[in-house]
């Protein structure tokens, strides 16, 4: 009889502080193809020769500053997570990053231990995208091809569409948002366009109109129109209205076309319109983590702050809060039951 598994993905962070830590992580996250999408060649000349020669310093300054005792918030968020999960399952539940410790490899190779053959593997992304849950997939499989080929894994899908979610993340900006405020703003995680036409099997998606429509062939893959449909769901739920609400993409790096609007374009010019008073989302990232904590919630708002706005309300993320456990339970137990049904 297997034995089944659960193993929680998130992106993850450097070991340290350190510049060399951080560098480390930097480059084996950005030579990933599925990040940095250019041929090998081109993207060592970016990441080694261009980006490594500065950008670690100036990172690893920001993780300092988001830093706890017992160290990034990523993965101490992702642990308690962890730890909660397991006391709703009976099945072992354990984590993997996609970058840096502990890998993919180590979370799988922890369930093997234990005597694990079928794992449910969870990407914490609500939203694909290729340099999200496709990269996980495909190093997931790297590893059990190469590694464990006797498991199995199956994938918890995308789920930015699914009412339990949009449910679980209405309540939590409900219990949150200021009482007063002039718009509340749904910031994603930008990637390249070029990405977005790359994963469209249809090749129609335009970055326009079509990302916006409720139904279209290149939803699946599109990472923008899910962004926007995790929006559209969640203030329905809220009941917002649109005028309300503002939606833009976030660290951006580089000097590709990013998907638009861009979160710090945003965050200057909305108080010169009247919006003095803002709330701010982050539903690409269901942990908190240097992109809510130091770009947003320091950047971020002294950017808004400079620009003429008064009040800034940064909501965070699902973190480990209970209702969000019980999604992650009832969507990881659907794949449980997939296992019997095959
Ligand atoms: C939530 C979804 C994410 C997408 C999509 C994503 C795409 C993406 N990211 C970079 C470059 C960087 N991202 C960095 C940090 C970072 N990114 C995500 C999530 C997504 N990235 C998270 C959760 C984090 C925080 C990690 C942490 O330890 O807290 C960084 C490193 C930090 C920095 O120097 O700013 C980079 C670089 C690209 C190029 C990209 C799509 C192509
Ligand atoms: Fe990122
Ligand atoms: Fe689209």
């Amino acid at each position: 009889m297997a034995k089944k598994g659960i193993l929680l993905i998130n992106l993850g962070s450097p070991r340290s502080t350190a510049v060399e830590d951080v560098k480390e992580y930097l480059d084996e996250f950005l030579m990933d193809e599925k990040v940095i999408d250019y041929r090998w060649i081109f993207r060592a000349l970016l990441v080694q020769g261009i980006i490594l020669k500065t950008r670690p310093a100036k990172s690893a300054q920001a993780y300092k500053t988001v830093w706890t005792d017992e160290g990034s918030p990523l993965i101490v968020i992702t642990k308690k997570i962890q730890q909660k999960l397991q006391k709703r399952v009976d099945v072992p539940v354990e984590i993997g990053m996609r970058y840096a410790e502990p890998s993919i490899e180590t979370g799988i190779r922890n369930l093997v231990k234990k005597g694990i053959t079928e794992i449910i593997l969870f990407p914490l992304y609500p939203q694909y995208a290729m340099s999200t849950t496709e990269t996980v997939i495909e190093k997931a499989e790297e590893i059990r091809k190469k590694k464990f080929p006797e498991v199995r894994i199956n994938y918890v899908q995308p789920f930015y569409n699914r009412d339990l979610y949009t449910d679980c993340l209405a309540e939590s900006i409900r219990e949150k948002l200021p009482e007063n405020f002039d718009a509340l703003l749904f910031s994603y995680h930008g990637v390249p366009e070029r990405h977005i036409y790359k994963t469209d099997p249809t090749k129609t998606c335009n970055m326009n109109d079509c990302c916006y429509k409720d139904a279209h062939p290149s939803h699946s893959f599109c990472y923008r129109h899910q962004c926007f449909k995790t929006t559209d769901l969640v203030i329905r739920k809220l009941g917002l209205p649109k005028d309300k609400v503002i939606v833009s993409f976030q660290s951006r790096l580089g000097k590709d076309k990013w998907i638009e609007p861009y979160t710090d374009h945003k965050l200057e010019t909305i108080p010169g319109k009247g919006i003095k008073n803002l709330a701010i989302v982050c539903p690409a990232f269901v942990s908190d983590c240097l992109e809510t904590l130091e770009e947003i919630s320091v950047e971020g708002k002294e950017q808004f702050l400079e620009a003429g706005g008064e009040n800034f309300t940064y909501i965070p993320c699902l973190n480990d809060e209970d209702r969000w456990i019980d999604v992650i339970r009832t969507l990881c137990e659907e794949q449980l039951n997939q296992f019997y049904l095959l």
